[in-house]
């Protein structure tokens, strides 16, 4: 079987400059009793192939509503959105991403195995792929060998690796994370992010992250979208200057502080304009 399977090289994709997602004008508005509340308004983003985006901002600026109207768990109100030049609702009929939630969300009565599996039997993939498929994903994420534990005899980080294994099992081209590592430690989130990065170059896959972290945005991302709310609007796309080669200790350097600072000074000037 050959569902979703990546035929372009990696090199072939960074060049190409494809946007995986475009979006124009959007928006998005709930109706809530209170009155309207603007969740998302008038953003143009484009996200080429081989991107590695993350959207920074204050709570309720619209990060998770700009993953879930591309992952076709809202609708927006204005504007238009592609994903790999489909509707969201077709990008989703063609598995064209896997979603990682903040939570692991791995089913306890499964194995780590059967968990990543479960997209893969859901689709309709044959056994003998399936243990091929998980095995390799597995390996990626450093989960090899831990394929018959149960989500509680893992670390909550070594639960989120599991879950993003859950997310490439299909080779989706675009990965959405929405602030996957935001609730583990420290340490534990340096490290899943030198993993994040290695996969990333590794399968050459398009990335959009949500994150509240600075640094984090910083270390992972090619382009650093931030974000402010009421309504929630992008205020700031930077692209890094950083090498693709991130060891931790690039965090020091003047680059890095340089465009943390310029994030920082981004969000200071978007809370600004509602205080
Ligand atoms: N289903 C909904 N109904 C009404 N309002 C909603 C709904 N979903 C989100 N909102 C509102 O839309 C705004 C944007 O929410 P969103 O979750 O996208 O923000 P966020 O930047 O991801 O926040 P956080 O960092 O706290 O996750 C918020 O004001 C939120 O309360």
């Amino acid at each position: 079987m050959t569902v979703g399977r990546v035929t372009e090289t990696l090199a072939e994709r960074r060049a190409s400059g494809r946007p995986v997602i475009e979006a124009r004008g959007l928006g998005l508005t709930f109706q809530t009793a209170d009155g309207p509340v603007h969740a998302l308004k008038d953003v143009d983003l484009s996200i080429s192939a081989g991107d590695f985006v993350s959207f920074i901002g204050p709570s309720g600026c619209g990060k998770t509503t700009f993953l879930r109207i591309a992952a076709d768990l809202e609708t927006p109100t204005s504007g238009t959105i592609s994903v790999n030049g489909m509707t969201p609702a077709e990008a989703r009929e063609a598995r064209a991403y896997g979603y990682v939630f903040q939570a692991a969300g791995l089913f306890p009565w499964r194995t780590i195995g059967g968990n990543v599996s479960l997209p893969l039997e859901v689709m309709g993939y044959p056994q003998a792929e399936r243990r091929e498929r998980v095995a390799r994903v597995l390996d990626l994420v450093e989960l090899a060998g831990f394929e018959k534990k149960y989500p509680w005899q893992l670390s909550g980080g070594m639960q989120q690796r599991a879950s993003i294994a859950r997310a490439l099992s299909f080779d989706a081209e675009l990965l959405l994370m929405d602030e996957p590592f935001g609730a583990l430690d420290e340490i534990v989130r340096d490290r899943l992010n030198e993993e994040l990065l290695k996969l990333w170059d590794r399968t050459g896959k398009t990335i959009a992250f949500v994150t509240h972290s600075i640094p984090e945005a910083v270390y992972l991302s090619t382009r650093i979208v931030v974000m402010s709310p009421r309504p929630g609007r992008v205020t700031d796309i930077i692209e890094s200057p950083l090498p693709r080669e991130r060891p931790l200790h690039i965090r020091e350097s003047r680059d890095f502080l340089d465009i943390a600072a310029r994030v920082r000074d981004g969000l200071r000037a978007g809370v600004g304009d509602v205080v």
